[in-house]
C-alpha cells in the first residue's frame, strides 16, 4: 500500500485534552486518516519571526505530522489575506466582499512555493499526495517545478462558483491553469464539477474529452464529484450517551416543555446566520401561539476575527439578536440562545438530539457536515426535521429535509412551522430516508472513493496521455 501524503492548511494534531477544532475539514480528514499510515503537512498554526524552512515533525500513531510556521506577514497575506479576503467570497458567490490585494497575492504564491519546496524534501517515490482546499492550489504546480511526478490530488471542500463569478477575480485565470498540475480533481457536488470544468473550457479554452476528463496545452486532469460524509456511527454514539453530560442536563432542564430549535455554524457570513434569526422571528410574528414555545439556539464559534468583513458580521448578528430579544423575549423567556464557544462533539451530539428541528440554512456552503452529523444524532423513534438550504453541498444527497431557499424569509419561516408540527410517522420516514444516504457515504466511503480514483486506470491514463502530449 503506498503511503498517503495529505496536505492541508489546518493540520488537526490530535489535542491530549480531548479539544478539536471547529471546522469540518480537520475533523474529517482525521477520520478519514485512520484508516491509512502516512504524512500530514500543513501550517501549525503558529506564526514565528524567523520560521524554518524545514517542518518540525511529530509522530503520533500511525500518522506522522509535519508542521510549518508561518510569518505574520505571510498569515495576514496567505491565510487572512488571499484566501480568506479575495478567494472565500468568491467562491461563495459573494463578489461584492472579495478585496483583492497585489501584496496578498504574492504572499498566497510565496506560502505556496516555501510549503512544496519543504514537502519536496520529505515526498517519496510511490507516495500518493492528496492536497486539500483553497488555501493550495498553486502547491501542484509549485511540486512539479521541484521534480515531483507522483500522482497528486486535490479536493476542494467549498464551492466552485460559475465562470461569470470566478473570472470577477484578478488572477482567476492563473489559478484555473495551476488546477491542471493535478491529476484529478474532487469537488463536493457535480454543480461545482461542471462549473470548474465549463470555467476552464470558458476561460482557458481546454478540451472536454469524457464527461469528467479536460485538456488544456496537452496536459489532462480529471474532475469529478465526491460529497464528503461524516462517522455515522460515532454521532450515534454520541447521542446516545450524551444525557450524562452537565451541559446536555442544564440544557434539558432549561427548556422544560419548550421545543429546541438548533443552529450550528462558525461565525461567518457564508451560513446566514442574521438572515436565519430573521426568519425566526418571522416565524413568532406570524405564529404567537408559539411565543414562549419554543427556543432557538445558536452556536456560532468566532472565526478568522482578523478578516474586517467577520468582525463585521459579528456585529451586525449581536445586533440583530439584541433587537430580536428585547422585542419579543419575555420576562421568563429569551427566543435565541446565542454562544460563541467552541464545543466538543460529544455536546454538540447531545444538542443536535435534543433539538426537535435542525435549522441549517447557509448562503452557499460546499457540504456543510453539521446537516449530517444533526441527522446522524437523531433519536431513530422521534427524530428531530432538518431544514437545509438548498445552498449546500449537502441539500443533494439530504433530499427528505426540508429544503429552503435561505433567502426567502417567509419560506424558511414556514418550514419552521411545518417542521414543528410535523408527525411522528412523517419524521421517521424522512429520518430514514437520509441515513440510508448517510451510511452509504460516510466519511471513509469518501476517503476510499478519492484514492481509488486517483490510482485508477483512468485517472493514470488521461495522465499518461498528458505526458505524451507534452513530448
Ligand atoms: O480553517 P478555518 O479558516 O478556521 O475554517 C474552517 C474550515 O472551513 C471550511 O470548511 C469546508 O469544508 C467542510 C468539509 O468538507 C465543508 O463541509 C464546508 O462546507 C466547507 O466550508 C474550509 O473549506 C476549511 O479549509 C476550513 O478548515
Ligand atoms: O462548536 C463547534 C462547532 C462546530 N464544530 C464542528 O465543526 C464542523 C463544521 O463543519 P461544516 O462542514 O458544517 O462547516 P465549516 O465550518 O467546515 O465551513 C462540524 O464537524 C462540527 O461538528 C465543533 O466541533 N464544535
Amino acid at each position: 500500500m503506498p503511503r498517503l501524503v495529505v496536505v492541508s492548511n489546518r493540520v488537526a494534531v490530535p489535542d491530549p485534552t480531548g479539544n478539536r477544532a471547529a471546522g469540518g475539514l480537520a475533523v474529517a480528514l482525521r477520520e478519514a486518516f485512520e484508516a491509512y499510515r502516512g504524512l500530514w503537512f500543513g501550517w501549525s498554526g503558529k506564526v514565528a519571526a524567523h520560521p524554518s524552512t524545514e517542518p518540525r515533525i511529530v509522530d503520533k500513531g500511525q500518522v506522522q505530522y509535519a508542521l510549518m510556521d508561518l510569518t505574520s506577514l505571510d498569515r495576514q497575506e496567505y491565510y487572512n489575506g488571499f484566501a480568506n479576503r479575495a478567494l472565500w467570497p468568491i467562491m461563495h458567490y459573494r463578489i461584492g466582499l472579495s478585496e483583492f490585494s497585489r501584496a496578498d497575492y504574492q504572499g498566497y504564491l510565496r506560502v505556496n512555493r516555501t510549503f512544496a519546496n519543504a514537502l519536496a524534501q520529505l515526498i517519496r517515490p510511490d507516495d500518493l499526495v492528496w492536497v486539500h482546499d483553497y488555501h493550495l492550489i498553486p502547491l501542484a504546480a509549485e511540486l512539479r517545478a521541484a521534480g515531483i511526478t507522483n500522482l497528486i490530488g486535490y479536493f476542494h471542500h467549498i464551492p466552485w462558483p460559475a465562470p461569470e463569478v470566478l473570472g470577477a477575480l484578478p488572477g482567476s485565470r492563473e489559478l484555473l491553469r495551476a488546477i491542471m498540475d493535478y491529476n484529478l480533481v474532487g469537488v463536493h457536488t457535480e454543480r461545482d464539477a461542471d462549473n470548474l470544468r465549463r470555467g476552464l473550457i470558458h476561460d482557458l479554452g481546454a478540451i472536454q474529452h469524457k464527461p469528467d476528463v479536460v485538456e488544456v496545452d496537452r496536459q489532462r486532469t480529471r474532475i469529478k464529484g465526491f460529497p464528503i460524509g461524516i462517522d455515522v456511527g460515532e454521532f450515534q454514539r454520541l447521542a446516545g450517551r450524551s444525557q450524562s453530560n452537565r451541559i446536555i442536563r442544564q440544557t434539558t432542564d432549561g427548556l422544560g416543555s419548550r421545543k429546541l430549535i438548533i443552529g450550528v455554524d462558525r461565525l461567518d457570513y457564508s451560513k446566514g446566520i442574521p438572515e436565519r434569526m430573521e426568519a425566526f422571528e418571522r416565524f413568532l410574528g406570524t405564529n404567537p401561539d408559539q411565543r414562549g414555545r419554543v427556543t432557538y439556539l445558536q452556536i456560532a464559534p468566532t472565526s478568522r476575527s482578523e478578516v474586517p468583513e467577520y468582525a463585521t458580521l459579528g456585529r451586525v448578528v449581536n445586533e440583530t439578536l439584541g433587537r430580536i430579544n428585547g422585542t419579543l423575549g419575555e420576562p421568563g423567556w429569551v427566543p435565541i440562545h446565542y454562544v460563541t464557544s467552541t464545543y466538543q462533539r460529544s455536546v454538540l451530539a447531545g444538542l443536535y438530539r435534543l433539538a426537535a428541528v435542525g435549522l441549517i440554512t447557509p448562503m452557499r456552503d460546499g457540504m456543510n457536515l453539521v446537516a449530517k452529523e444533526y441527522v446522524a444524532a437523531q433519536d431513530p423513534a422521534d427524530p428531530g426535521v432538518l431544514i437545509l438550504s438548498k445552498f449546500a453541498g449537502a441539500a443533494q444527497q439530504l433530499k427528505a429535509a426540508l429544503i429552503v431557499n435561505p433567502n426567502d424569509k417567509i419560506e424558511v419561516a414556514e418550514a419552521i412551522r411545518e417542521a414543528l408540527q410535523m408527525s411522528q410517522e412523517e419524521r421517521v420516514s424522512r429520518w430514514e430516508s437520509m441515513m440510508s444516504v448517510l451510511q452509504a457515504q460516510d466519511v471513509s466511503w469518501w476517503a476510499a472513493t478519492f484514492l481509488k480514483e486517483l490510482t485508477s486506470n483512468k485517472t493514470r491514463t488521461a495522465s499518461r496521455a498528458s505526458v505524451r502530449l507534452a513530448k
